[in-house]
């Protein structure tokens, strides 16, 4: 079987959580988010290498989680850029794999089971995406505040990650959504701009990805349940 890679961006200020500790490394129970999220990726043995993009003032820390929590999978802890996209791109340079899944580091609670399902996606379609069907109504609405359109729900899905491509075609897709100053928020963006097949598998609802302040305390939630199921 082809060899996979991940990259964990965890590069982000994380200003919508308004804490003064960046997101990433809050406790819970603890340990630091992002270390929950290396030890899923860690346990998993699809997983044959990890490269983990910080901000440059975060590497020696990260480094050092690596090495206290014993996240032997990790080839690289390495720098990110101002946006979400550049701090992928970096990542992506520091492999070799053929296949290759993007994580939020910030998304702690991802399951195995799921993650394994996005990769068998990717590897029948060339691309896969987690995510869950939406559960309200949702609304488009205009500056003025005023309704515009109901889409129908049956198409809304919320895109999570871990995200699965084959390296070389996200490389591509990073390089000439780049060199025509495109911006997006998840590298699936960029795969659908460039004309590539990205497969949508149903995920989990505890796959959160903290974000803002309430998101805490479903994480607090969602471990304790954890905890007790396996009691
Ligand atoms: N320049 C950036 C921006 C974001 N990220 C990472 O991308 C993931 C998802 O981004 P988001 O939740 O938007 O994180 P932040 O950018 O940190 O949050 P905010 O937008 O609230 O500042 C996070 O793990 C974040 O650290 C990154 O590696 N490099
Ligand atoms: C990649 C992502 O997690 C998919 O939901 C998301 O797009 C990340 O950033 P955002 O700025 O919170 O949209």
């Amino acid at each position: 079987m082809s060899k996979l890679g991940v990259v964990i961006v965890a590069a982000g200020r994380g200003s919508r959580m308004k804490t003064q500790e960046s997101k990433q490394y809050l406790l819970l129970q603890g340990k630091p988010v992002i270390v929950h999220t290396l030890e899923v990726f860690e346990a998993s043995p699809e997983v044959d290498e990890i490269v983990l993009v910080v901000g440059e003032q975060d590497v020696d820390r990260c480094k050092g989680y690596v090495a206290q929590y014993g996240i032997g999978k990790v080839i690289s802890v390495t720098a990110g850029g101002s946006e979400r996209q550049h701090s992928v791109y970096r990542g992506l340079e520091c492999l070799s794999t053929e296949w290759v899944m993007v994580h939020d580091g910030v998304r702690p609670f991802v399951k195995r089971e799921d993650l394994i399902r996005c990769l068998d996606g990717a590897r029948e379609t060339g691309a896969a995406v987690l995510a869950v069907p939406v559960k309200d109504t949702i609304k488009v609405v205009g500056d003025n505040g005023v309704i515009t359109a109901t889409p129908d729900r049956r198409s809304l899905w919320a895109i999570q990650t871990p995200q699965a491509f084959r390296r070389l075609e996200l490389l591509k897709a990073h390089e000439s959504a780049e060199s025509e100053g495109f911006l997006g928020t998840d590298d699936a963006m960029l795969a659908e701009r460039a004309g590539m097949q990205v497969r949508v598998v149903e995920g989990d609802y505890t796959n959160i990805k903290l974000t803002t302040p309430e998101d805490l305390d479903w994480a607090e939630f969602i471990l304790g349940k954890r905890g007790e199921d396996c009691r």
